[in-house]
């Protein structure tokens, strides 16, 4: 995103919009505090394609069903001997093959490496070019071992680890995934654009800005909208303005 130099106000908090509980679980766990969100549960239509473009136009999707700023994920899980498939494909696979299917998928090969990845998508509005932050863990295609709560969790073994996801506590996944990598990622762009959240300003708000903007000629014409108890401007007049100001504003 080109760096503008001012923070953009929000008009909403972040919506992340998922169908997926687990995966809320441990966005929840993982932002904690650090970024206001809410979350959404839709389950929205995917594109086919590059992981980076199907989590793409996911956000493009959800910020149109939104209205505002949403974030998304797009999670594959990608087998090195078969070229990173099934990648953004595994959902439909692990619920055709199982784990044990999936397992199968590698008997002929050697090389059971694989990787999670996990692309992470920003739309700050319906219009709004999506941003997107990748966290990759490489690790191992595995015989099932641990609890069967969340997914394929139960057949990846990160590497430096004797413990397939599904066995370690949630903590120290939430250390170490594709997820939370992703999302160290997200944090930093929060932290560097300053997202402010604005509520819709109220009319004497905007008027306040309209002066402080510097226009004390119109300020003086229509003195008494300082006053609360005079009548308002017409909105759409107030916001013209007020878009005027600010234009002239950043060009000054
Ligand atoms: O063991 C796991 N550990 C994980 O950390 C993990 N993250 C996602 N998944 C599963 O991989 C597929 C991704 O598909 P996916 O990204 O399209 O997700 P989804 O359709 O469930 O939700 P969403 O698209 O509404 O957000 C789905 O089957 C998810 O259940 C995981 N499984
Ligand atoms: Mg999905």
């Amino acid at each position: 995103m080109a760096a503008t130099g001012r923070a953009a106000a929000l008009l909403q908090p972040v919506t992340f919009v998922t169908g997926n509980a687990k995966k809320l679980e441990e966005v929840r766990a993982i932002l904690g505090n650090s970024i206001p969100f809410r979350s959404l549960k839709l389950d929205l239509p995917e594109l086919q394609g590059e992981p980076e473009d199907i989590s793409k136009e996911k956000a493009r999707l959800a910020a149109k069903e939104v209205s505002g700023p949403v974030l998304v994920e797009d999670t594959c899980l990608c087998f090195n001997a078969l070229k990173g498939l099934p990648g953004p494909y595994i959902k439909w696979f692990l619920q055709k093959l199982g784990h044990e299917g999936l397992n199968n998928l590698l008997m002929a090969y050697e090389d059971k490496s694989a990787y999670a990845l996990c692309v992470f998508s920003l739309a700050l509005g319906p219009n709004a070019d999506p941003i997107t932050f990748l966290g990759k863990t490489l690790g191992k295609i595995v015989p099932p071992r641990g609890p069967n709560d969340f997914g394929w969790d139960p057949i990846f073994q990160p590497d430096g680890y004797d413990q397939t996801y599904a066995e370690m506590p949630k903590e120290e996944k939430n250390k170490i995934s594709h997820r939370s990598r992703a999302l160290a990622l997200v944090k930093s762009h929060f932290a560097e654009a300053k997202y402010t959240f604005e509520t819709e300003p109220s009319i004497q708000q905007k008027w306040m800005r309209l002066r402080n903007l510097g226009l004390g000629q119109n300020m003086e014409k229509n003195k008494d909208l300082n006053n609360a108890s005079a009548p308002a401007p017409s909105m759409p007049l107030l916001n013209f303005r007020l878009e005027q100001a600010e234009v002239a504003q950043q060009w000054r």
